[in-house]
């Protein structure tokens, strides 16, 4: 059987349903969705093996004119993606003037060559037909997209579609990882995500922005499917610190329950958690905290 890839970079605004895509396409859920944009902060990849097909789903953090040095980097990841893939799929919405970050997103999609699609999503929220037929239209003329597709992540409309779409761009060759993988992102990585879901969800809105997590301690227990994991949560303020732990620690306790029983479905084994909340001032516009972080380095 003659095999073959391709590596698609999922792009977009943020929360135009980047992360809710690729995780409907892989059918886990690798990519963490809130209701609030700049969820994602790094690319994640996505794998699917579909016969002799391997699709490499790149989720890139939302573009966004940076207002800090981590969304300078988040920026970064995304116009990074769009350089060296097979195509580049990006979201829109189906309503509203392009932003001032989603132009300069589909002038680098002009400038760089690749071939791109255009995909608008949430088409469950259209009013009638007509509308959309407006954004198709005006998302041809751009002269940019291949083709420009419509999906409801919401209601499973269109996302089926896009794998014969995809697979046209397909270059043959041996898979990347192997046929049963659907995520390159390390189990460490995955837990912190995990949490920083967890507090995007159950914090206000200032606060998770402002929050880092690390993994200090990943440590399968010999013989025992029970893995001990402990992580630093890092806050930017002193005041934050005292609302992720709550009163009585309610909060800290909520988060970490909540993650825990994400952890065991993704790991497949009891999750011992332990987290410690610390305090970090400004790690978002120091360089060093960041790399310290793992967020990559602006060239
Ligand atoms: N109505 C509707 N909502 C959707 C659809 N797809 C995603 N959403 C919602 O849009 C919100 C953002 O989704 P995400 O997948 O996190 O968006 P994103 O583009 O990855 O966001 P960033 O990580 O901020 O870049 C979530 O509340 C989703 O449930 C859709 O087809 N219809």
């Amino acid at each position: 059987m003659q095999t073959s890839s391709v590596f698609v970079a999922l792009v977009g605004r943020p929360n135009v349903g980047k992360s809710s895509l690729t995780n409907r396409l892989v059918g886990e859920k690798v990519a963490i969705v809130t209701s609030k944009p700049q969820t994602t902060r790094t690319r994640i990849t996505g794998i699917v093996t579909r016969g002799p097909v391997q699709y490499v789903l790149l989720d890139t953090p939302g573009v966004h004119i940076p207002r800090t040095k981590l969304g300078e980097r988040m920026s970064k990841a995304a116009s990074d993606s769009v350089a060296d893939v097979d195509v580049s799929m990006m979201l829109f919405e189906p309503y509203g003037d392009f932003t001032e970050a989603e132009q300069a997103m589909i002038k680098a999609l002009k400038s760089n060559g690749g071939p791109a699609l255009a995909v608008i999503n949430k088409t469950d929220t259209l009013k009638n037909e007509a509308d959309l037929e407006i954004r198709r239209r005006q998302l041809s003329e751009l002269g940019v997209f291949d083709q420009v597709l419509a999906t409801s992540v919401r209601e499973d409309k269109g996302c089926e579609e896009l794998f014969d779409v995809m697979a046209r761009y397909a270059v043959e060759g041996p898979h990347f990882f192997p046929d049963d993988a659907y995520t390159d992102m390390p189990e460490k990585a995955l837990v912190s995500e995990i949490l920083r879901e967890k507090m995007l969800l159950n914090l206000r809105d200032e606060i998770p922005h402002g929050i880092a997590v690390t993994v200090e301690r990943f440590k399968e227990r010999p013989d025992k499917n029970i893995i001990d994991i402990d992580v630093n949560i890092y806050c930017e303020r002193k005041s934050h610190k005292g609302m992720v732990i709550g009163k009585g620690g309610q909060m800290l306790k909520k988060i970490a329950s909540q993650a825990r029983l994400d952890c065991e479905d993704f790991l497949g084994a009891k999750v011992n958690l332990q987290c410690w909340v610390k305090v970090k001032d400004d790690w978002r516009d120091s360089d060093f905290l960041l790399n310290d972080f793992g967020f990559k380095q602006t060239n």
